[in-house]
């Protein structure tokens, strides 16, 4: 899998007066295996950036530019090539897990439907499938909770889930827009060490999107700045930290806790 997104530029019609342009133009390329952060801001269009990628931008969006997955220009897609590569090469992670989720279908059931549909696994094998898939992100008891419905789990349990459900369907790349921002700062560190582990023993590549720096330095190789809609740098996540180019990027390390600022702090300052 190789993601290269080329000048990508995207701006929303509006009922009255010109188009307005929220993506300025942002280049980013991404290995197989590799992970990059994107954090910024509140609209700084980092979710546009990840809706774009993943052929879902709203109908009153204009993209121009290229998001070339393995060659292939996401932006010309047709609806059903683009849902094949959202079945097969692209796997989502919501905020909201409960976005994701059915409230009335028992968790396992959920998982399970999934595989039968992506890779046609018969209603036996689906559920083996589902249950090793439910021990991978550490469901603790999986075996006892595969029958429980979302709303019997906590909400890391049921972002353990989303993440399952993600992970079913093999992606090569897998999009997570916030997915511990609605957890409370302990399970946040769990389910992200969860995917961090599984993407790294998977080989996924992985596009972690988060406002908070501390979220993006805890598991991303690579680093993207933006705000409003421009790049303000990239790199190396170790190197955006230390060595922040930008004054943007300053300003985002220094509202993080102390604690957490303390631990990223080079020996030599
Ligand atoms: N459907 C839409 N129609 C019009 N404008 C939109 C739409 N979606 C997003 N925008 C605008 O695009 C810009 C970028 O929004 P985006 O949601 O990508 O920001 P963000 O960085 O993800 O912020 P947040 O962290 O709040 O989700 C914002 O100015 C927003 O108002």
């Amino acid at each position: 899998m190789m993601l290269s997104i080329e000048n990508l530029r995207v701006s929303f019609a509006r009922e009255h007066g010109d188009p307005v342009e929220v993506v300025h133009g942002i280049n980013v390329t991404l290995d197989k295996g590799e992970t990059l952060g994107i954090v910024g801001e509140s609209g700084s269009g980092k979710s546009v950036l990840s809706l774009a990628t993943m052929g879902l931008l709203p109908r009153t969006a204009t993209a121009s530019g290229k998001i070339l997955l393995d060659g292939e220009d996401i932006l010309s897609m047709s609806e059903r090539q683009l849902c094949r590569v959202r079945g097969r090469k692209i796997g989502m992670i919501f905020q909201e897990p409960m976005t994701a989720l059915n409230p009335s279908m028992r968790v396992g059931a959920q998982i399970a439907e999934g595989l039968r549909l992506s890779q046609g696994l018969s209603r036996r094998a689906a559920r083996a499938e589902a249950l090793r898939l439910l021990d991978m992100v550490k469901i603790p008891r999986a075996a006892d909770r595969i029958d429980s419905f979302p709303h019997e789990m906590s909400g890391g349990q049921r972002q353990r889930v989303g993440i399952a459900i993600a992970l079913a369907l093999k992606p090569e790349l897998l999009i997570a827009d916030e997915p511990t921002t609605a957890l409370d700062v302990t399970v946040q560190a769990e389910v992200l060490d969860i995917l961090d582990e599984l993407v790294s023993e998977l080989g996924i590549s992985l596009i972690l999107i988060s406002h908070d720096l501390g979220v993006i330095a805890r598991i991303t190789d690579r680093t993207l700045v933006m705000y409003r809609g421009d790049e303000m740098e990239q790199g190396e996540t170790e190197q955006v930290l230390r060595r922040p180019a930008h004054a943007y990027t300053r300003k985002l390390i220094s509202a993080l806790p102390n604690r957490v600022r303390s631990a990223l702090e080079t020996p030599d300052g």
